[in-house]
């Protein structure tokens, strides 16, 4: 073997995401990655590893390229390997590890090293061949497969049986299982580990290999040397934490923990302290690949849920630690191998000298190589390039995207945050919502009146402007009407007519006097000069009398024209009148009819705002019940939180004191030994105080387990609601609910907003207090585990003290027992004294509903006879006066008085002091206990005087008339003194059922 090289264990974390169980339970994430860094946060703890995946780390398919395929490279080198995968349960370890051996399929490490190996013999055939064998081993709690690698020059040095010979004997390409005997581990002297017990298969194809394992176990029984001359990679996945909750001990794992501790404690590496490998057949596996000859890596895979956050710490340290097992990996070379190797060498070393001699052909060789080697660099540089640039471009899209998504969810975020907070602390908020959707409401319905009120004004300003018209057009039309239009036309035609006959007489007197002109002419003397004179002046007057009646007629002929003129416009105008008037109606129409229609969208929204009002209420009334209903769960939570925070650190006191007690012991042990009694005492207290841890320990589990459980109550009905919120939007209506879920339903959206955020705003409570339980429970655990290492009666040095703490253990028991009894006595009292109130409960119960149904038969027999004739005919008459009971009077059906035919019946019982008769003196006087019955029995008529109808009950009130005198003495006579004795003062007359 070649020397060793010092290097120390690989270890990567690998976050698998929340899985889908963990994000119905409303699981949170606690575990975060530092960006760009393989450091990784959990609570308080911080841890840095080799590689981080997922989660915020590097992309988990990187792994195996960073991690594992040195490793293989390794192999082929003569390293041994190891890849370890580890954690809790669920983790996401045979995610890792790959579980498909099928179809080629890459997913996970498994196939990944089967494809690598498979490239690598295939590339490396020409030189070499080689053959691998596989085993593989599965556990209760971790499996093995080991892969060993032969060079084909060594194959006959192991007696292993082909997998060919396997398919030709089964003719199915499996491998016979004839059960699965126990696989024995056996180390020899030098050192080499025997898995006896387990089958070991050559394969010389990945199908040959994939076949192998997906039987899961190969059985036949022979014995494999796993640590000595071949290089092997162990692949192994194993449950590492399980141990840790001091409950399930699992020697293997208690085993593989403490093998951890010592190789990853420097101090103890350094004391030279001892390795439990030899505690479990794991360990001793393991022997090479923790602290020996292996090039190790261990993958830590973890989950990022709140509920894990115990085992996720405890992995995350085991991790830690392993970082600090350093590793003596040596290249494995048997004697053979070693010679080739030695010749190969030689012949590399001639091939050179040769070549430095001159020859030929190989510097042409290497110089084809040596340019295929530069134009493989440079074709690597390009694709380097482009996938640097690729990788930036996809970043950079990624972070849009991230950005864009975070923008949503940040706002989504906030308004929640906003509508969370205003749920929790503004009591408004619903109503608020309410309003605010009034509001918008409001501000419609204002639009929509400015807009009515705006129409409405605009077509009274039309109808205004109308009415002037037509104002002014009949005003104008008045002027026409004022003279009747045909009278003054007959007027003027008369006019004319009048003045064409003073025309005609003026011209004929005209034409007379030039007659007789002519006459005088032919005369001519003095005289009948004169006369002419004076004719030709009565000529010229009646000439101008004439001139004055033509411009006279001329005038009446034009008015008369102006008449028919203005005729025409009286027409025109009364045409307008008419079309003003008619487009007058038709606007008030439309102002009726808008105004109508106004009235009934106000009427509708009237009703509207009643409903969102009522929706409103019940919105209200619902986030009350929704706020108190939150208050009391978030002051249960709060009280289990504080109690669980009241444990833990009550246990986180008590491992503080326990670690300074533990100083103090070994304080002591170092040479100042205390006095003997001195000494028992501090054994008698470090009892007390483990004793008290673990009481803790068990407090603090019940409760994280409780608070666990809460959570997934909590996280179901939220993702429930979410649900429902999700078909809401979808328009989808959801199925019906788990039982206690259906009230769900009915929320309304905003009250299903609100819950939402409680739940929440709960949720996150509820995680931070299991992460701090979480925390404390692993160092609790922890610290368990450290003891159970050291063994626990470390502290003992003697026989003596160890018969003194037993002694005070037995005391103690005794005495826990004495108490436990005490406590059951109590128990039992308490019980019995619980069963007597029960029965006693039950009892008045039944007294209780015994009375109800005394009561309810009372209250039915309680009711008025009605009787046959009428008020007015059977006053004074008690004929009809009956003990029979007309049935139940519904307050309902009872008519109103003056309708009522009513003859002094009974009541069935005592009148009560609202009862009032008249007495001789027509005064109201109040009947007291006096029973109806009684009145009527002596022959008085009582008359209903008013009633009054309350909830479920009516008030009756009579007025008594006296048919006979009625004496005070005779009233006095037939009161029910009993009565008034034992019912002082009932509160109603009558119960109406
Ligand atoms: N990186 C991951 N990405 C997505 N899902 C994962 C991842 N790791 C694990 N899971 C899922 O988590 C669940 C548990 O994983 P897995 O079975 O590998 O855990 P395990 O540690 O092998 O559990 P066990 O110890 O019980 O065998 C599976 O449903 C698996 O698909």
């Amino acid at each position: 073997m070649e020397s060793a090289e010092n290097c120390s264990v690989k270890v990567a974390v690998h976050i698998r995401p929340l899985i889908g169980d963990e994000r119905v339970q409303g699981c949170k994430e606690c575990v975060t990655v530092t960006p760009g860094k393989p450091q990784v946060q959990i609570g308080t703890h911080s841890f840095t590893f080799d590689n981080v995946y997922g989660n915020g780390g590097s992309p988990s398919s990187a792994m195996f390229e960073e991690c594992v395929a040195p490793l293989v490279d390794g192999l082929f080198q003569g390293y041994n390997a190891t890849v370890l995968a580890y954690g809790q349960t669920g983790s996401g370890k045979t995610y890792t590890m790959g579980t498909s051996f099928k179809d080629g399929c890459q997913t996970g490490l498994i196939p990944q090293v089967m494809n690598a190996l498979f490239n690598k013999i295939e590339t490396l055939k020409h030189q070499t061949e080689f053959q691998l064998h596989v085993s593989f081993i599965e556990g209760t709690d971790n499996w093995v497969l080991i892969l060993k690698i032969l060079k084909e020059e060594v194959r006959d040095l192991l007696d292993t049986v082909s997998v060919s010979k396997s398919v030709a004997a089964n003719g199915h390409g499996k491998v016979a299982i004839p059960g699965r005997p126990s696989i024995q581990i056996r180390e020899s002297s030098n050192g080499v580990i025997t898995l006896a017990g387990s089958t070991e298969v050559a394969v010389s194809t990945l199908q040959e290999m994939a076949a192998c394992l997906e039987q899961g176990s190969l059985t036949r029984a022979t014995g494999i040397q796993v640590s000595i001359g071949h290089p092997f990679i162990l692949i192994l996945e194993t449950v590492l934490t399980k141990e840790l909750v001091g409950i399930h001990i699992n020697r293997g794992l208690l085993a593989l923990g403490n093998v951890i501790s010592a190789l990853g404690d420097e101090k103890k590496r350094k004391e030279g302290v001892h390795v439990p490998y030899r505690d479990s057949k794991l360990t001793r596996l393991l022997q090479d690949s923790l602290g020996g000859n292996s090039k190790t890596v261990m993958i830590a895979c973890i989950s990022p849920a709140d509920i894990n956050a115990e085992e996720t710490l405890n992995t995350l340290k085991y991790a830690n630690r392993a970082r600090n097992i350093q590793n003596k990996p040596v290249v494995n070379r048997d004697l053979i191998s070693n010679e080739v190797q030695q010749m190969r060498q030689q012949l590399k070393y001639l091939q050179a000298e040769l070549c430095a001699r001159g020859g030929g052909a190989p510097s042409d060789e290497v110089q084809v190589l040596k340019e295929r080697i530069a134009w493989l660099e440079a074709t690597n540089e390009d694709l380097s390039r482009e996938l640097h640039e690729y990788r930036s471009c996809c970043a950079v899209v990624e972070h849009c995207e991230i950005d864009s998504q975070e923008g949503h969810a940040y706002s989504s975020k906030s308004d929640r945050l906003k509508r969370d907070f205003q749920s929790m602390d503004s009591s408004d908020f619903q109503m608020d919502e309410v309003l605010s959707g009034e509001s918008s409401g409001e501000i419609d319905e204002a639009a929509k009146e400015w807009e009515h009120a705006l129409m409405q004004s605009t077509m009274d300003k039309e109808l205004t402007e109308l009415n002037r018209r037509l104002e002014q057009k009949e005003s104008e039309m008045e002027l026409f009407g004022g003279v009747e239009t045909e009278a003054l036309k007959q007027h003027f035609r008369r006019k004319i007519m009048e003045l064409e006959e003073e025309k005609r007489i003026v011209q004929q007197e005209r034409d007379r006097l030039l007659a007789e002109i002519e006459n005088l002419a032919t005369n001519s003397d003095g005289q009948t000069q004169k006369t002419q004179d004076l004719h030709s002046q009565k000529l010229k007057a009646l000439e101008s009398q004439i001139l004055d009646l033509k411009k006279k007629q001329e005038s009446q002929v034009e008015l008369l024209k102006k008449k028919q003129r203005s005729d025409e416009a009286a027409k025109r105008l009364q045409t307008e009148i008419q079309h003003i008037k008619a487009q007058k109606v038709r606007l008030q129409h439309k102002i009726k009819q808008e105004a109508e229609q106004f009235r009934q969208w106000k009427a509708s929204r009237e009703k509207e705002v009643l409903q969102l009002r009522k929706e409103g209420r019940r919105n209200e009334y619902e986030r009350h019940k929704l706020e108190a209903l939150h208050q009391r769960q978030k002051l249960v939570l709060q009280r289990k939180t504080e109690e669980a925070a009241m444990a833990t650190r009550r246990l986180k006191e008590l491992l503080e004191a326990r670690k300074s007690s533990g100083r103090e012991n070994s304080v002591n042990s170092n040479g100042h030994t205390p006095s003997g009694q001195g000494n028992e005492k501090s054994l008698q207290r470090w009892l007390d105080h483990e004793l008290e841890v673990m009481v803790n320990v068990h407090e603090v589990r019940f409760q994280y387990e409780k608070q666990r459980q809460e959570q997934a109550e909590l996280a179901e009905e939220l993702a429930f609601l979410k649900q429902v919120d999700q078909l809401g939007h979808n328009g989808q209506s959801p199925h019906k609910g788990k039982n206690g879920y259906s009230t769900l339903l009915l929320m309304s959206p905003n009250a299903r907003m609100a819950r939402i955020a409680s739940l929440e705003n709960m949720l996150s409570t509820s995680s931070n207090a299991l992460s701090a339980m979480a925390s404390q429970l692993s160092e609790a655990g922890e610290r368990e585990r450290s003891i159970i290492g050291r063994g626990h009666w470390s502290q003992l040095r003697s026989m003596g003290e160890a018969k003194n703490l037993l002694q005070y253990m037995f005391t103690s028991a005794a005495e826990a027992r004495c108490q436990l009894w005490d406590k059951d006595m109590e128990i039992k009292d308490l019980k019995d004294q619980l069963n007597e109130l029960v029965t006693l409960l039950q009892q008045s119960e039944a007294q209780r509903k015994e009375l109800v149904k005394e009561q309810k038969m009372r209250e039915q027999t309680v009711a008025i006879a009605l009787a046959t004739s009428t008020w007015g005919n059977s006053l004074g008459s008690s004929k009809h006066y009956s003990d029979d009971i007309s049935g139940p009077l519904s307050p309902m059906s009872l008519p109103a008085p003056k309708q009522l035919k009513f003859t002094p019946g009974i009541v069935n019982g005592p009148v009560r002091e609202s009862v009032s008769f008249l007495d001789q003196t027509r005064k109201m006087v109040p009947v007291g206990q006096l029973s109806m019955k009684k009145l009527v029995a002596a022959g008085q008529t009582g008359k209903l005087w008013r009633w009054k109808r309350s909830h479920h009950q009516w008030l009756l009130q009579f007025k008594w008339k006296w048919q006979k005198p009625w004496k005070l003495s005779e009233w006095i006579k037939h009161s029910d003194e009993t009565i008034m004795r034992s019912r002082p003062r009932p509160q109603a007359l009558i119960h109406m059922i």
